[in-house]
């Protein structure tokens, strides 16, 4: 593998983006003739064995420390080691519209994968492509290539940039059940006839994948989220207070972005029969 940090910058007619192949992350999207949709800090930080804030990292494969038994788990490192890896840039199956990824389960540490919920030995292999035009279309594909099912979470975190957190709306989750973890022991909730706003932490794992709206009356436009593959979505800002608490994040930063993610975790967890593929995919788009 090759640990160096390198940065991709793809420029088409149709937009622009820039990828890290640290985490095969999605650092930056701006459809041409708009501002940045994928939103990033004003300071990047590369270090190796730390996630990079901003843009989409990929979570794989657990979300946040995990869960087990019905229970929050403990897995380390938080959201599993995807982001964290040096994936491979295969430079045959890339071009200036699309960007291709591998990585396999045999350069990853046997400590870390003994933390997979389906056993302690799990042999797979992940391909990451990323569509650059009008939309983006960022789809992860996880082959079990082992004798036994694969379990796992996964999330596209996506970082939307809004001109202001408190003033955006997140709509098309109306009526939905989803689960507040904000509150101690993450209580069930249901959504009422209003689109969710941000006052505050929000944290929460909706159980519905319909496509949705993120409204914002300050950059006046709407981004449109379409996903595949996913059973949930995670809907996420930190708040003032907390926001200003994240290390890599200058005051007032968490003010200018809202994570809407493609996520299937929990009672969702992926299962993979042996030598088969599951393929969870997110597209973005803007409207005005
Ligand atoms: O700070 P990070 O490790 O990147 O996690 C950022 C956030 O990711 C998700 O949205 C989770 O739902 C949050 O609970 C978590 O705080």
């Amino acid at each position: 593998m090759n640990n160096t940090f390198t940065i991709r910058d793809i420029v088409n007619e149709d937009a622009t983006a820039s990828v890290s192949d640290y985490g095969a992350h999605v650092l930056s999207w701006a459809p041409a003739g708009e501002q940045a949709v994928v939103w990033r800090p004003k300071a990047i930080y590369l270090k190796e064995g730390t996630a990079i804030r901003g843009g989409v990292p990929i979570i794989f494969p657990w979300f946040n420390s995990g869960f087990e038994g019905g229970h929050v788990a403990s897995k380390t490192p938080k959201h599993g080691f995807a982001r964290n890896s040096f994936w491979h840039y295969d430079e045959e199956g890339s071009s200036d519209v699309l960007l291709r990824y591998t990585l396999d389960s045999s350069e990853i540490g046997a400590d870390i994968l003994s933390q997979f919920v389906s056993g302690p030995n799990p042999q797979f292999h992940a391909v990451y492509t990323i569509e650059v035009g009008r939309e983006l279309t960022m789809s992860l594909t996880v082959y079990n290539d082992g004798d036994e099912p694969l379990s796992y979470e996964e999330a596209l975190h996506t970082y939307l940039q809004v001109g202001d957190a408190e003033q955006s709306q997140v709509c098309g989750l109306e009526g939905a059940d989803y689960l507040d973890t904000v509150l101690d022991g993450d209580p069930r909730c249901s959504q009422g006839d209003e689109p969710v706003t941000f006052q505050g932490m929000v944290d929460r794992i909706y159980y519905s994948a319909d496509t949705l709206e993120l409204r914002d009356p300050v950059l006046q436009r709407t981004i449109i989220v379409a996903k595949q593959g996913a059973a949930q979505t995670v809907v996420w800002n930190p708040g003032e207070q907390a926001g200003n608490a994240i290390g890599d994040l200058g005051d007032g930063e968490w003010r200018g972005c809202v994570c809407v993610e493609a996520v299937n975790n929990r009672d969702c967890a992926v299962v993979v029969p042996p030598h088969d593929s599951h393929t969870l995919q997110q597209t973005l788009a803007v409207k005005h």
